[in-house]
């Protein structure tokens, strides 16, 4: 069982309770107003390497600050940040105030040397965690994340809604004899912030599952899809790193053109960046 206790480690801060009751629901009634999208793994000039197949992400996502199309291949320093992250749409007002209060808890809590200058938590990716329903009415459970690292700099603070999610932080090779270095239960309207040597830069983290226990769903626009867990992970993107739409080179801003324009159907924000 997991225990509801404030856990504070070297690299690990973890909160059990930490979004308030009205903060949990203000932050609930805004999803309703997002459209997430499906993304592709894979464009046309960024094709799947060889060993690699193109493929659709394992859940529909939405970006704040920066949209890191996966298709750009995500930001990833210090060779990988051109061209990669398209600024969004900022954050709503309740979001805000909870981040200058994360971000003060992550400066007290963290060693001088794991907040690199100029930190702050300006880019958050939202993932829905849930069950696709295909065309037949096939439902498949979807509601994990393999072994991966977050590469943007300095510590990145995890915010979780609804069903509990089994988190691991992984030492060894990514997907083989894994090394559980912690693992832990994330709560709804629990944060977890992490970041350092360990915890950040030499350990994997992955979902192994969501749990199915409480029976509702969230309504949400997102179609023929179930979400029981909403997770934001919020990171750093240095400003420089962050293009508009319209700077992109043309083979990135085709590979993108299509989202940019699902996007706008439903954002003032995405459909300015289109007419720019
Ligand atoms: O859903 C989670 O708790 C983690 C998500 C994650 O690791 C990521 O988005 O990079
Ligand atoms: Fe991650």
């Amino acid at each position: 069982m997991s225990k509801k206790t404030i856990i504070r480690k070297d690299g690990l801060f973890y909160h059990p309770t930490f979004i308030k009751r009205n903060e949990r629901e203000a932050i609930l009634e805004w999803l309703k107003t997002l459209y997430p999208i499906w993304e592709m793994r894979f464009s046309e000039n960024n094709p799947p390497p060889e060993g690699d197949t193109q493929r659709k992400l394992l859940r529909p996502v939405y970006w704040l600050g920066n949209w890191q199309f996966a298709c750009l291949n995500y930001y990833h320093p210090p060779k990988g940040v051109q061209n990669r992250c398209i600024h969004a749409e900022d954050y709503p007002p309740v979001l805000k105030k909870i981040l200058e209060n994360i971000e003060g808890i992550t400066k007290m809590h963290f060693k001088k040397n794991e907040v690199p200058r100029g930190w702050k938590l300006n880019t958050c990716l939202i993932n829905f965690y849930g069950t696709s329903i295909d065309e037949n009415g096939k439902k498949v459970d979807t509601a994990r994340v393999g072994d991966h690292k977050d590469f943007e700099l300095g510590p990145v603070a995890s915010v979780s809604f609804g069903e509990r999610a089994f988190f691991q932080f992984v030492l060894g090779k990514k997907d083989v004899k894994n090394n559980v270095l912690f693992e832990q239960w994330l709560e709804d309207s629990s944060l977890q912030i992490f970041a350092g040597d360990l915890y950040k830069e030499k350990a994997f983290h992955r979902v192994q599952r969501v749990e199915s226990k409480l029976k509702t769903f969230f309504d949400l626009n997102v179609e023929n899809f179930e979400t029981r867990r909403i997770n934001f992970t919020f990171r750093y993107v240095p400003v420089e790193h962050i293009v508009h739409f319209k700077d992109l080179p043309a083979p990135q801003k085709s590979d993108v053109l299509g989202y940019m324009q699902e996007l706008a159907k439903n954002s003032a924000h995405f459909e300015r960046a289109l007419k720019r």
